[in-house]
């Protein structure tokens, strides 16, 4: 798969074994910074990372900041995006067979090298349902995103 990721200063220790391991994984990498733990706003990565996901540019984008939440915050917001914290194996898997989520975020003070390794994985591994119930609310997300509901 080609994968988008980035992080800011809080992330940036965690994104290079993320990287490395996802090279392992014969993944193809776009690593949009940050490239050294000077402080860097997170929104500035996490709008790069996610509007090359967005462009089709990148099948599945990741994010690391300090928790997570500030990045999926601003993914968010970015068209066409679905993001989500995934720090726990069940919801790294779950979030994109039921929600489609495309971009995952990751707190780097949260959680440990090794669990971020399997929730980078469950996540690269899991598909979209093709069960309609999920189909219809996703239709749904991208509704409201339309201003439609
Ligand atoms: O976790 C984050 C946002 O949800 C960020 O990565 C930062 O860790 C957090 O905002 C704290 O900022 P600081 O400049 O590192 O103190």
């Amino acid at each position: 798969m080609k994968i988008s990721i980035g992080s800011d200063h809080a992330g940036f220790p965690l994104k290079k074994p993320i990287v490395d391991f996802l090279k392992e994984q014969g993944h193809e990498v776009t690593d949009f910074g940050s490239y050294d733990p000077e402080p860097v706003d997170f929104p500035v990565i996490t709008k790069k990372v996610c509007q090359s996901v967005a462009d089709n540019d990148s099948d599945r984008g990741i994010m690391v900041c300090g928790t997570g939440v500030g990045a999926s915050i601003a993914a968010n917001k970015v068209p066409g995006i679905r993001a989500a914290v995934g720090h726990d194996i069940y919801s790294a898997h779950q979030c994109v067979e039921h929600d489609n989520v495309n971009v995952m975020a990751i707190g780097a003070q949260i959680v440990g090298d090794k669990l971020a390794m399997e929730l980078v994985e469950k996540f690269l591994q899991a598909e979209f349902s093709t069960s309609e119930e999920f189909r219809r609310r996703v239709k749904m997300l991208e509704e409201m995103d339309a201003g439609n509901m």
